[in-house]
């Protein structure tokens, strides 16, 4: 792999596309376990979660359902500091196992503010899938209960996550070049 441009910065290549499907089969061979029979249901976070979403549920062998909704509050390489729900949630949680699917916590902001709302709607349990974290990025709590890779706190591209509205379709991960 080579190093990218992505609009003017240069991208190394971190994680390539078969690490990651492998530990997204990995997780997923947990989620399998954990949730037979209770037809979890997965919620998506939109944008960066897509292409996670999808791997990850090839690969669950159990009833399950998908849905998804769009939060967002990155503007380039910096949260806004405000989390915005742009598409909300179609289906009803209420004594339903979640799983929440996101594609990075860095911060922490989306999901700490977020959970807490899913919460109030009662479902049975309420876990989180996540991608990627960032430990030393994280200020706002959130358990994160299926973890695919800790990473340092760096700007990475690819695999659904952007800069700037490009590098999502990209199948590896970079990082920002130092
Ligand atoms: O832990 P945090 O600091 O809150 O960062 C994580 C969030 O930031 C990104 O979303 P973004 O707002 O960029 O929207 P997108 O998914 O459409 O790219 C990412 O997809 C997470 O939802
Ligand atoms: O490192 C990142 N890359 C892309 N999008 C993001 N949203 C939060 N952190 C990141």
């Amino acid at each position: 792999m080579q190093e990218i441009k992505v609009h003017d910065k240069l991208f190394v290549p971190w994680l390539t596309e078969q690490t990651i499907t492998d530990r997204v089969k990995d997780i997923a061979a947990d989620i399998n376990n954990a949730y037979a029979g209770k037809k979890p249901l997965f919620i998506g976070i939109l944008n960066g979660a897509f292409m996670f979403a999808s791997d990850l549920l090839k690969h669950i062998t159990i009833e399950a359902e998908i849905s998804f909704i769009k939060l967002a509050s990155y503007k380039g390489m910096k949260s806004s500091g405000q989390v915005v729900t742009a598409i909300g949630l179609d289906v009803d949680i209420t004594d339903r196992h979640v799983i929440i699917v996101e594609d990075i916590i860095d911060t922490g902001k989306t999901l700490h503010q977020f959970l807490p709302q899913l919460h109030n709607q009662r479902p049975a349990s309420l876990k989180t899938a996540v991608l990627l974290h960032k430990p030393e990025a994280t200020i706002h709590p959130v358990d994160i209960d299926y973890c695919c890779f800790s990473i340092p706190n760096k700007f990475v591209v690819g695999y659904g996550l952007d800069y700037n509205g490009l590098g999502r379709n990209l199948p590896a991960i970079y990082q920002l070049k130092d």
